[in-house]
């Protein structure tokens, strides 16, 4: 488990001071992967370097698996270290170490036997897929394949959480798909708590249960994926279902945003809604994402037909919300 309480970051002194967080709490329960987005400059890659502590917030608490983080220095630290793995976005991987002797890298600090470290660097590399690949130079590698040893050599320690900074933004979309997919993976099998920063909402959609917004150093909206993308007017519904800008219903007819989650997403209930109230309909755009193991759609349509307030009603009454445009 992960909190953050009231944490402000501010780079500089004087005239040249950024605040790069300000006032930023959440909980990343355990066994969950949580997801802050942000675009550039947002202070994401603040907020994370915080939590392993390579940046010391100005003010405010962290607090990783019971222990206050921000409270600890010198050799405490470096222990508690010990528990969090990070990937980055360049993977940064020791070029001159094969495959094994990089995964090996953070067992021999911990001064594990020969033996010990062969035994886990086997193990590891069998955990992300790549054991073929132990004695080859990570110059020999894809980007995918590289990330797959930041991943292992992250949890060569068997971390409690994982940090990932922006780890699949240098990737190409399959390959970020695979590697989206091997955490989902991990975290499942291994109850793996996972804390990631990204600017890209495929990566939230695709495997966080939980997300923030970071705007300016401010979280602006936080919670579960599935239950903000059902909220029509949050930010992460607006972004995950762009709307056209300008509905010009046509006379006699009514334009309505309807989003619809969880069971009554894949049901006829348009086709039953437009025969029962005798309404034609004018399916405009519509878009249904699957949101971890739920589907979350949003539609804009014209109804036309004297039953159109009934058919709201009916709607409605399904627990779809429902949004009329003037
Ligand atoms: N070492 C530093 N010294 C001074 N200002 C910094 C430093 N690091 C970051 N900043 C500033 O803090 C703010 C947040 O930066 P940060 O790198 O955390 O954002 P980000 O959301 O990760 O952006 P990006 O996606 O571009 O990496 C920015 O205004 C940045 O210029």
């Amino acid at each position: 488990m992960i909190r953050i309480e009231h944490v402000r970051k501010v780079y500089g002194r004087g005239e040249g001071t950024v605040v790069a967080l300000d006032d930023v709490n959440l909980e990343v329960p355990q066994g969950q992967i949580f997801g802050v987005l942000g675009q550039s400059g947002a202070g994401k890659s603040t907020l994370i370097r915080c939590v392993n502590l390579l940046e010391r917030p100005t003010s405010g608490t962290i607090t990783v698996g019971g222990q206050e983080v921000t409270a600890l220095s010198g050799r405490s630290l470096r222990q508690a270290r010990q528990r969090i793995g990070m990937i980055f976005q360049q993977f940064n991987l020791l070029t001159s170490r094969t495959v094994a002797e990089n995964v090996a890298f953070p067992l021999e600090i911990m001064g594990e036997s020969k033996t010990k470290r062969r035994a886990r660097v086997r193990e590891l590399l069998s955990l992300v897929g790549l054991e073929e690949k132990a004695d080859v130079y990570p110059a020999q590698l894809s980007g995918g394949q590289k990330q797959r040893v930041g991943i292992a050599r992250a949890l060569a320690n068997s971390p409690d959480i994982l940090l990932s900074d922006e780890a699949t933004s240098a990737l190409d979309p399959q390959t970020t798909r695979a590697i989206l997919d091997l955490l989902r993976d991990l975290n499942q099998r291994m109850g793996l708590t996972i804390l990631l920063i990204t600017h890209e909402m495929s990566v939230v959609k695709q495997i966080c249960h939980q997300a923030a917004i970071l705007e300016g150093g401010r979280i602006v909206e936080q919670g579960r994926v599935s239950t903000l993308a059902a909220q029509p007017d949050s930010r992460l519904a607006r972004s995950l279902f762009p709307r056209p800008e300008n509905y010009v219903a046509r006379p006699g007819s009514t334009v309505v945003t309807i989003t619809f989650a969880g069971g009554n997403a894949s049901e006829p209930v348009f086709s039953t809604m437009a025969r029962r109230f005798e309404l034609d309909v004018n399916i405009l755009s519509g878009n249904i994402e699957a949101i971890g193991d739920e589907r979350i759609g949003q539609l804009q349509a014209e109804f036309a037909g004297e039953q159109v307030p009934d058919a709201l009603a009916y709607l409605r009454n399904l627990g779809l919300h429902v949004e009329v445009h003037a």
